[in-house]
């Protein structure tokens, strides 16, 4: 499959401190790839990089088969790009704002824009310095989204959105993946990426920590799982079972309790063997799989020497 995205080693430092450390990644056509990480761990860096809003200190980064070094007008071009701290002029309303902007991009149909605007609740009869920061992120959303651009660029993008409007962002990244369109986003919320990503790069420190499919990550995730026997099991009965270490058997031997890590699939077939009158398991909590990954982190820069060691 082609990749959209393919960054090789790719650093930065600021000075003294470490923003990107070798980050080696592919995002392939069609796929909406969620890039998680704690405030400060790298992801606006690598997302200015995308688009040689900052240049690197070492390593390569292609966009669409371009160099955005070299190519970054014609890059612009085809890509939707919202930044994570998404500023606009602020004098105009929000129609002609968004109409500037369209007519940069080539022209897009006024109706595409209305669209956008009234499923994201976006009133564009409004000066842009008088909205909210939630309607100024709708404003940020329409703008990425409104020339169907082959690859989506978002960062942060439901900062500031209400539930309900950040579930019309999510509808709106599934139609762009249905429709052929690559969305790259970063998040620091794991339930949101978790909802519409098929990848998911957990970056930390600068470094990617973790790389995985969604369904691949929950696997590693734990359950509170309660099975009731209708007659007591032998003590060892479940003592072999992948990721039941955390199981036990109460001392009716009829109540077997505790987290299970990662598949349910051979506990499942193991308590099967008996005769089951009740079963209680809670959904895996990804989020906190991803907390796991955070643990340690330092969300402050952290210098180039104690980076490195
Ligand atoms: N212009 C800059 N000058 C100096 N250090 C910077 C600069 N931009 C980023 N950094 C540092 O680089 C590291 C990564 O920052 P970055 O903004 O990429 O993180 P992030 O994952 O996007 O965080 P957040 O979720 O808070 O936006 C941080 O330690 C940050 O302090």
């Amino acid at each position: 499959m082609e990749n959209v995205i393919e960054l090789r080693e790719l650093t930065k430092t600021y000075g003294s401190r470490r923003g990107l450390a070798g980050l080696s990644l592919e995002v392939r056509r069609g796929e909406v790839f969620g890039f998680l990480g704690p405030n400060g761990a790298g992801k606006s860096t690598t997302i200015r990089l995308l688009l040689d809003l900052i240049r690197p200190t070492g390593g390569s980064a292609e966009v669409l088969g371009l160099d955005p070094r070299k190519d970054g007008v014609a890059l612009r071009r085809r890509v939707g790009y919202l930044a994570g701290d998404f500023v606009c002029d602020g004098r105009q309303n929000v129609r002609s704002y968004l109409r500037f902007l369209a007519a940069l991009r080539g022209g897009v149909p006024q109706t595409r824009i209305d669209d956008l605007a009234e499923r994201l609740g976006l009133d564009q009869t409004t000066r842009i310095k008088k909205l909210s920061k939630g309607n100024r992120q709708k404003v940020g959303l329409v703008q990425a989204f409104m020339h169907e651009p082959e690859l989506l660029i978002l960062d942060e993008p439901s900062s500031g959105l209400d539930p309900l409007v950040q579930q019309t962002f999510l509808d709106m990244v599934t139609e762009a993946a249905a429709a052929g369109q690559t969305v790259f986003m970063s998040s620091h919320i794991m339930s949101e990426v978790e909802a519409v990503a098929g990848r998911v790069g957990i970056i930390r420190n600068g470094q990617l920590v973790a790389l995985d499919t969604v369904a691949k990550l929950r696997s590693g995730t734990v359950r509170d799982i309660e099975v009731t026997f209708a007659t007591a099991v032998s003590p060892g009965a479940f003592s072999d079972v992948p990721g039941a270490d955390r199981l036990s058997l109460d001392e009716t031997g009829t109540v077997l309790a505790g987290q299970l890590v990662g598949s349910p699939d051979a506990l499942i077939k193991a308590i099967a063997l008996h005769t089951v009158t009740s079963l209680r398991a809670t959904e895996p909590a990804l989020e906190e799989l991803f907390h796991s990954y955070y643990e340690g982190a330092d969300a402050s820069p952290r210098p180039e020497s104690a980076a490195a060691s």
